[in-house]
């Protein structure tokens, strides 16, 4: 079957002006997007993270058919985005945290009737959806509301819904949980996940958050400079990327800081003395190993291993601090950011 999304040697430039002198300035040309390739399959929900300027909302706008790529391929739903920009309306949803799609001046409702009728939802399936996300986002109370009224954490729930009334296989957020308090981060997060799980929705987001990417993507592709750093599950990419974890241990006495074992390159005591974390090189030392050389100099009361958060994890790849040769975790070879 074909990808839902499809990036090959995807790449967008733009010709900027930079003013020199009150008179003179030069044009430049910055790339937004260099050379990306990805293919991401139906049901996946995946994460698109970079830093700011990275080129996330480009691929976006290109993968949507707002911006035509200035060099390779990009196919969405099979179909050229910006050629079939009406036909894949109907088969894909997008939301852009900072931009709207509904009618400022209208209530919600009437925002919503407008397009049904767009998209030409048949009424009986548009009352349903309609109903479901308004129980599951919460959208009872300020429905007859104009737009302009609602706060952000509203109004998103309502983009969110207007971007699911066609039913689309395919949801793309560009920072859907930007500007939101936790509760309505929160819920948003747990009405995504629930649409990728039962209903097999494809997502495709971009977030600074990331615990929207600890709760809804199981694959990240990390963006940086307008090339891919890394692709791959976040499971892989936390236990790979970064060589470290951590071995929390809990010491009947207190005692000096647990220095020269095997594989620990940092220790730190706390509890005076009675709690030691003494991070270690995955490739060096089993966790088994090291409980085993812990409890030879000391009696232990507790201990648990603690894995590399995934902030530590980005960080690093953003670093280009990755320990693993390239291609056991899918990063990409050609980008080491150095
Ligand atoms: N219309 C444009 N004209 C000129 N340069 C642009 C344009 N759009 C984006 N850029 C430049 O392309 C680069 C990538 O921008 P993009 O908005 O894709 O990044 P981003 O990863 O979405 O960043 P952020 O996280 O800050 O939203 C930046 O250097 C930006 O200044």
């Amino acid at each position: 079957m074909t990808p839902h999304l499809e990036a090959e040697d995807l790449t967008r430039t733009f010709t900027v002006r930079r003013k020199l002198s009150r008179f003179r300035s030069e044009r430049h040309e910055v790339t937004a997007v260099d050379s990306v390739s990805f293919a991401v399959e139906r049901g996946e929900a995946v994460g698109y993270v970079g830093p700011n300027g990275a080129g996330k909302s480009t691929t976006i706008k290109m993968l949507t058919g707002i911006l035509t790529p200035t060099g390779g391929r990009v196919r969405t739903c099979g179909l050229d985005p910006s050629r079939r920009r009406v036909e894949l309306a109907a088969r894909i949803g997008v939301v852009f945290g900072q931009r709207s799609q509904l009618w400022w001046d209208l209530p919600l409702t009437d925002s919503f009737a407008l397009l049904r009728d767009i998209y030409r939802v048949p009424a009986a399936e548009h009352a349903s959806r309609l109903a479901e996300c308004v129980e599951l986002l919460g959208l009872g109370d300020f429905l007859g509301t104009p737009v302009r009224q609602l706060s952000l954490g509203q109004r998103m729930r309502g983009e969110v819904t207007a971007a699911l009334l066609h039913a689309p296989e395919l949801l793309v957020l560009d920072e859907p949980t930007i500007g939101l308090d936790l509760e309505s981060k929160e819920r948003l997060r747990e009405f995504l996940a629930e649409l990728n799980a039962t209903r097999g929705v494809t997502l495709l987001l971009t977030t600074h958050d990331l615990d929207d990417i600890e709760r809804l993507c199981r694959r990240l592709l990390v963006i940086d400079h307008g090339r891919v750093l890394a692709d791959g599950p976040l499971s892989r990419l936390r236990t790979e990327a970064v060589g470290e974890r951590t071995l929390v241990v809990d010491l009947e006495q207190p005692a000096e800081p647990l220095t020269g074992l095997p594989g620990v390159t940092g220790c730190r005591v706390e509890n005076e003395g009675r709690r030691h974390h003494l991070t270690f090189r995955r490739d060096r030392i089993t966790a088994a190993a090291l409980i085993a050389a812990v409890a030879e100099r000391a009696a232990v009361h507790d201990i648990s291993v603690v894995e590399p958060s995934i902030d530590d994890v980005i960080r690093r790849l953003y670093a280009g601090e990755v320990v693993h040769p390239a291609e056991e975790i899918g990063v990409n070879p050609g980008t080491d950011a150095g």
